[in-house]
């Protein structure tokens, strides 16, 4: 609800502000460049700055005869209003010489017209009065944005955590909307600031000095070079110094510093008053330099690079919210009436597809289900089976349509028992994987008529392989048979492409071989990238993890079922056959780039995309393998690779782990935690640990790595997670 609250705002926001900010962000970008174009001019002069004010108008004193005017602007050119010929001339000197350097910079008309657009959009002042609201919508929609970033990385402390990639628009907006949100929100802020300013909302009080005429003296006769105030005055506080008008005692210097103004004594230096100047004041100058990045090249640029990223934001934002599955419901039958209860726990909607598919499929055996939300628990009256599909948001929290169940599960007292059963999805590239889901089972098996049908079935990033099998496995014990169809989810989109059958190793102990493939059309698969195939006899999609071994050659490491049509499939391919496949990236599992140590852990066929890490490495990264199957001649199959890797230094060591050799079984968490000294080494230098294989493995393995890094490091594992330093891809 609060989350949906924050979207709602942010979205509707970006909406109604969408074309007057697109004009504003554009208009911005040409606009940055004119103070850049300005500052780069010719008319700087080294070391004016440094120029006390009595050298400054001695020297341009004796080159002009009638000054007006003395000016420094923010980029530090000095300029004289003259009267040169009986005319009023304006131009920049070098205050050291008083050479001409130039005439007073004209706008450009690019300039004048951008200028125009971002102010009023021509339309005077309801022009203005929209793009003072639009910046006041802008500063919103920032706000709102950080606090969603916020809930997105699990809590502001992790508002720079590594982003997790599920998309382009979605990983693009929140890694550029960090960087930029910054310069975004002090540009929509003095935007305001300005505006207010414009309408005369902010006052800007005058400054007002108190002459005392009467007091004023033409003596002592003093000459301007021992006037005080000017020889402990720099020429760089300087913005204007006005001379007296005429040379009655009445008329003095106005001299305008960076901090106050000054009324100077023309006869004598002495100082007649001297005011600093208001609060408003400085706030509006500085509101002018922060907003249109005058004076400063660097600023110029990052307020530029602001502008521009506003356009591109609004349209990630508009892909993500348009892409996202509509949470729409619809029941054929009253929940009273129905025996089977379908709840979703959902914010992105791909978890209600399934389970949609899943209800679907379970009113055409003629069973009564409903669907709903997980907040919408309530009394059930006929309900005999519940049947759970939850997300994993944040750090492990409740998705936006689940954040009230715990407390209604307790609250609300079913009359008839039940069983239940909990379907996680969520994603491994997260630290809490499945977290809620868990969190879910526990709560449900603390009902006292409540009774858990199996574990938790965990289903990493939407796959279908995974659902499917838990449902038909269901199925099977319910005497039913179902036909799901995969849900249309918009993930990325991978184009078939070629692969032909290098090698196809013979069988081995636990019923699993090696494809090595040439990827025909070379398309930049990387080790931990997944392979995708999807046979034509079921049209249902099997991911294989890729292991790249060279430029075009790839390795899939598969399991062989009876009756599994794919792995027959590929276990049927001879040398030279053409396998038609995709390529889907799966960039949280990539080697981590300069990482100096790597602890590998897989069992079974999870060391696929491992052997073409190792493969690839040099001897400058060290890499340590632990590797867990059933017997040394499980092992067989993977053997002439790690040889040749230790033999070339691209393997510093190899730890199995054998589980059916002595009768005391020995797994891959034992070995992780023997060696858990070195582990906390690896992960305290910045190291990097990946683990492939089998959830179950995963769950084991990280509550060892929990305990090596609460004894030996004082820290929680999900310090690490949180820095990418744990990689996972299990299934
Ligand atoms: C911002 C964000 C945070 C996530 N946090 C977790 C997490 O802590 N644990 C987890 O297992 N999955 C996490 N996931 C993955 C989602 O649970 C997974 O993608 C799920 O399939 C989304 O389902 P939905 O579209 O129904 O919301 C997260 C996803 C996002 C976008």
């Amino acid at each position: 609800m609060v989350l949906s609250v924050w979207r709602y705002s942010h979205l509707i926001l970006a909406i109604v502000s969408s074309l007057f900010l697109l004009v504003a962000s554009l208009t911005g970008v040409i606009l940055a460049v004119e103070p850049i174009s300005n500052k780069v001019r010719p008319y700087s002069v080294d070391r004016a700055d440094e120029l006390t004010l009595t050298e400054t108008l001695t020297n341009l004193n004796s080159e002009y005869d009638e000054i007006l005017s003395i000016s420094r602007d923010r980029n530090g050119f000095v300029s004289v209003s003259a009267i040169i010929d009986g005319n009023n001339e304006q131009f920049y000197v070098s205050p050291f010489t008083g050479e001409r350097l130039g005439a007073l910079i004209e706008k450009a008309p690019i300039f004048q017209f951008n200028t125009n657009l971002h102010r009023s959009l021509f339309l005077k002042t309801p022009g203005r009065l929209l793009i003072g609201l639009v910046s006041l919508l802008l500063f919103l929609i920032a706000i709102s944005g950080i606090v969603l970033i916020a809930k997105r990385q699990g809590g502001i402390k992790y508002f720079f955590a590594p982003v997790v990639r599920e998309n382009f628009s979605q990983f693009n907006h929140v890694v550029y909307s960090r960087i930029t949100l910054l310069p975004i929100i002090i540009l929509s802020l003095s935007g305001v600031y300005l505006s207010l300013l414009r309408f005369e909302l902010i006052p800007e009080e005058q400054m007002v000095h108190e002459v005392d005429y009467e007091s004023l003296t033409d003596t002592p006769n003093t000459p301007l070079q021992n006037f005080a105030l000017l020889s402990n005055t720099k020429l760089g506080e300087l913005r204007e110094l006005e001379y007296p008008f005429s040379e009655f005692v009445e008329d003095y210097y106005t001299i305008c510093l960076k901090d106050r103004e000054v009324l100077m004594n023309q006869f004598n230096g002495e100082v007649i008053t001297e005011k600093k100047y208001p609060f408003m004041t400085i706030a509006s100058s500085w509101a002018t330099v922060l907003h249109t990045g005058e004076g400063s090249i660097v600023w110029s640029a990052i307020l530029g690079l602001g502008s521009l990223s506003i356009p591109f934001l609004m349209l990630t934002g508009f892909i993500i919210y348009f892409k996202r599955p509509k949470i729409r419901i619809k029941n054929k039958h009253a929940k009273n009436d129905c025996d089977h209860i379908i709840l979703v726990g959902t914010e992105g909607g791909t978890t209600l597809q399934y389970a949609q598919e899943f209800h679907k499929q379970l009113l055409k055996t003629g069973i009564k289900s409903f669907l709903g939300l997980m907040n919408d628990y309530s009394e059930y009256k006929k309900m005999t089976q519940l049947t759970i599909f939850t997300a994993t948001y944040g750090q492990g929290e409740a998705p936006i349509s689940a954040n009230r169940f715990m407390e209604l599960a307790k609250e609300t007292l079913q009359t008839q028992p039940f069983t239940f059963s909990v379907i996680g999805f969520g994603s491994t590239a997260y630290p809490n994987y499945c977290k809620f889901a868990y969190e879910t089972y526990e709560t449900l098996k603390g009902l006292s008529n409540a009774k858990g049908l199996g574990e938790v079935h965990t289903v990493n990033d939407q796959s279908f392989e995974a659902f499917s099998n838990w449902a038909n496995r269901w199925a099977q014990t319910m005497g039913l048979t179902l036909q799901l169809e995969k849900p249309k989810i918009s993930l990325a989109k991978n184009q078939v492409s070629d692969f032909e059958v290098i090698h196809r190793s013979d069988l081995e102990e636990e019923n699993t071989f090696l494809l090595t493939l040439k990827d025909v059309k070379g398309k930049r698969a990387v080790s931990g990238d997944l392979l995708s195939i999807t046979p034509k006899e079921d049209g249902r999609e099997r991911l294989y993890s890729i292991g790249k071994l060279g430029r075009n050659t790839l390795a899939i490491s598969v399991k062989k079922y009876p009756n599994g049509i794919c792995s027959n499939l590929l276990g049927q391919l001879d040398k030279g056959q053409v396998l038609s496949a995709a390529v889907a990236k799966n960039r949280h599992f990539h080697p981590p780039k300069n990482t100096k140590d790597v602890v590998l852990i897989a069992t079974g066929t999870g060391i696929g995309p491992f052997l073409g890490m190792i493969a690839t490495n040099t001897p400058k990264r060290k890499m340590h393998l632990y590797w867990g199957g059933r017997t040394p001649q499980s092992f067989k199959l993977y053997q002439p690779y790690i040889d040749e890797a230790q033999a070339k230094k691209k393997l510093q060591s190899f730890t199995p782990a054998y589980s059916r050799v002595q009768t005391k079984k020995v797994y891959v968490q034992h070995l992780i935690k023997k060696d858990g000294d070195k582990v906390a080494e690896i992960l305290n230098k910045g190291g990097a640990v990946m683990i492939c294989g089998s959830i179950a493995m995963q769950r084991e393995i990280m509550n060892e790595l929990q305990t090596i890094c609460k004894s030996y490091l004082a820290k929680d594992l999900s310090y690490y997670q949180n820095k990418g330093q744990i990689k996972m891809d299990c299934y």
